[in-house]
């Protein structure tokens, strides 16, 4: 396996500039802690005990959404992880952050504001351009060292995860070594019975962008979340369109991927197993359901795949040697449209095949109904990045660490 060079191999009293994945879900302005806080905070608190200067980057949501929020709440249950303070600055590299980063003492923490609040970070370019921003020539000559922990994003080519590694010695962080050694072995495995890939979440585009590839090695896909109903569009079911005008969920991905569904869906067909029918709110506020020939996706918002469904998945699921979970199949955080999402975990819990949970979000259904992490053989914090992972390709910010290195 290719290799990058680690925390284990800093030298002492280094400032360090360290990019963590803290993209958490965000209800009613207020950020939910998660397993991306836990995991990081081993990273954190080794560097911060090492007596390096740590200043930490991180994104949250995209400008335009609702999760698109500062990291001032960030640093707060980040610091109740490491038992220590984790200091914040509403700046990324404007003279209030540099003044902050260079007032920093060994030992001390301090974190950045949302790096998508920058317009040098968002759009995807070559790491050769990202060094050249203004974000990545500010705050280089601040630090001696780059660090990039952020496994879950190393999918995109963002200015704080491809710019840095150019223009500072970049090692990987404990999440990265992990997550990297987790899924790359994973990507090589072999299995003798059944492959099944559960497919949901809300970002569509990363999970139909590797269907394709991941299609010779996965025997059947079950769809659930944003992507099945982009799917039994293309089957001709009324849905998968949006009803919100302030929300895209569905025009956008499906303008970007509308052929590559069609050719999937043809040539795929007995691969992909699609929801025979949805579940919405009703007027008394209680769970309902369409079939297929039912959907008015015009006056409905479609939040779980049916009971019929997820009747459907489980015995495809149990009969598995193998199962990869990457998003939730429904909107699992209200409880009455979480059966798609509980019931296709529940089975891969109780079921004796090899598994793996993936997503930032979707990893929050273990705790929030009562399962068991050892239940699974990883799960992942990753999402778009570990379903990339598994095609066997390496992720942008993953080889520059390894350039770095080599
Ligand atoms: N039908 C639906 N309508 C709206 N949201 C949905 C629907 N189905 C699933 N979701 C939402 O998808 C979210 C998870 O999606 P997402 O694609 O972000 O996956 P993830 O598992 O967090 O992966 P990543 O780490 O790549 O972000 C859940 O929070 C869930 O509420
Ligand atoms: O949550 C994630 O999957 C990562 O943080 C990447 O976020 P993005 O999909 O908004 O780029």
């Amino acid at each position: 396996m290719a290799s990058f060079n680690t925390i284990d191999d800093l030298d002492d009293a280094q400032r360090v500039l360290v990019r963590l994945d803290l993209n958490s879900p965000v209800e009613d302005g207020e950020v939910q802690d998660n397993r991306r806080f836990q995991r990081h905070a081993k990273t954190v608190r080794e560097l911060a005990e090492a007596g390096h200067r740590v200043v930490l980057m991180a994104h949250q949501g995209r400008p335009g959404n609702d999760t698109f929020v500062s990291l001032d709440q960030h640093a707060e249950i980040l610091g109740g992880y490491i038992d220590r303070e984790v200091g914040f600055v509403d700046d990324i590299y404007g003279e209030k952050a540099l003044d902050a980063i260079d007032a920093l003492e060994a030992g001390e923490v301090l974190l950045l504001e949302n790096t998508r609040m920058s317009d040098d970070e968002l759009p995807e370019e070559d790491p050769e351009l990202k060094a050249e921003t203004e974000f990545v020539q500010t705050l280089a000559p601040h630090f001696d060292a780059y660090i990039n922990d952020a496994y879950s994003a190393a999918h995109r080519k963002h200015a704080s995860l491809v710019g840095f590694p150019l223009v500072l010695p970049a090692f990987a962080g404990r999440v990265m070594e992990t997550e990297y050694e987790a899924n790359t072995a994973i990507a090589n495995r072999e299995f003798d019975g059944q492959v099944t890939m559960v497919v949901g979440g809300t970002k569509a585009t990363d999970v139909i962008g590797v269907m394709n590839t991941l299609g010779d090695k996965i025997d059947t896909f079950c769809m659930g979340g944003i992507a099945s109903h982009l799917f039994l569009r293309a089957a001709g079911y009324d849905v998968g369109y949006d009803r919100h005008e302030d929300l895209d969920l569905y025009d956008t991905q499906w303008e970007n991927n509308e052929e590559i569904i069609r050719e999937l869906y043809e040539e795929r067909r007995d691969q992909i197993k699609l929801p025979e029918g949805l579940a919405y709110e009703d007027d008394d506020g209680e769970r309902a359901e369409h079939d297929n020939e039912e959907l008015d996706a015009a006056n409905y918002d479609y939040m779980d795949i049916s009971e019929e469904t997820v009747d459907k998945y489980d015995p495809i699921i149990r009969g598995s040697d193998a199962v990869f979970l990457k998003g939730a199949l429904g909107v699992f955080e209200e409880e009455k449209f979480s059966a798609g999402t509980v019931g296709a975990v529940k089975a891969i819990a109780e079921t004796d095949c090899f598994s793996v949970v993936g997503g930032g979000d979707t990893s929050r259904s273990i705790e929030m109904y009562g399962m068991d992490e050892n239940d699974f053989d990883h799960v992942s914090i990753a999402g778009g990045a570990y379903i990339r992972a598994l095609t066997g390709d390496d992720l942008p910010g993953i080889e520059l660490l390894i350039d770095a290195a080599n």
